[in-house]
């Protein structure tokens, strides 16, 4: 829906966030540091902190056999897998359905001690973007998650501490063709997937607790996230 007062800054935010990553590492500007690697998954951030609290963005790659973009930001986006994958979640509402491809969030995430109890409420869309370097290639996908206001739930009112977070994960799907006249199956696709995150706490945390529970939070979320994915879709028809 382009008529929704959300659609300028959606716009805005996707071709931003979507640049950015296609961006490789090196171009993205300095001071990456790898912090985590497991197989195919690389996962970069930047040390950063605003008015003393901890904003390290990240920045993973992945690859991942046997599943599309579509299929990955398909189970990211739709909120009825979400408790399946997000570990962290306490609550999640859907305040706002602005069409099928555009959503608000409002969720709450487990406490991590000490710091007190976070939630987050942010618009979510998903869009289809034609491939450019391959015109008759699979498109890319990508899902974009930004913190905004919402006139029920005005931030830091109630128990909760309101984050502030941008989230970009896009993927493209590259197929192997099969010999010359044998049925495409899912040994055939591979899906390169870049998830983007910037998370402010939105209120005083400690550093070295909360640069320990990304340490630790991101890369369990990914591979579970991946993992998820492709058990949903294993024996399913291909979405592309
Ligand atoms: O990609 S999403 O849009 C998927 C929808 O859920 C998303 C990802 C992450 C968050 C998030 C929000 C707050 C916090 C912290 C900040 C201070 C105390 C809680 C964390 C901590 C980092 C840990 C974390 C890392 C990865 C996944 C989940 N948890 C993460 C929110 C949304």
């Amino acid at each position: 829906a382009t008529n929704h007062r959300l659609w300028p800054e959606i716009e805005r935010m996707v071709e931003a966030q979507v640049m950015m990553a296609k961006m490789g590492i090196g171009e993205c500007g300095s001071g990456w540091q790898l912090f985590a690697e497991d197989g195919e998954m690389k996962m970069y951030r930047r040390e950063e902190e605003v008015d003393g609290m901890v904003v390290d963005p990240l920045k993973a790659v992945h690859v991942v056999k046997g599943i599309t973009g579509h299929e990955v930001c398909h189970h990211f986006f739709s909120p009825q897998y979400r408790y399946d994958w997000e570990t962290t979640l306490e609550h999640m509402t859907v305040l706002e359905t602005i069409s099928d491809d555009t959503l608000v969030f409002l969720q709450t995430h487990k406490r991590i001690w000490p710091a007190s109890q976070r939630d987050g409420l942010f618009w979510s869309h998903i869009r289809k973007l034609p491939n450019e370097k391959d015109r008759d290639g699979p498109d890319i996908w990508t899902v974009v998650n930004n913190s905004t206001d919402h006139p029920d739930y005005p931030p830091n009112n109630g128990k909760c501490v309101r984050v502030f977070l941008t989230v970009c994960l896009l993927c493209q799907t590259t197929v192997d063709p099969p010999k010359e006249g044998m049925p495409l199956t899912r040994d055939n696709l591979s899906c390169k997937i870049t998830y983007c995150s910037v998370v402010n706490p939105g209120g005083w945390a400690p550093a070295s607790v909360l640069r320990a529970v990304y340490k630790r939070e991101y890369p369990k979320f990914l591979k579970r996230f991946t993992a998820y994915v492709k058990n949903q879709t294993q024996s399913k028809p291909i979405m592309f």
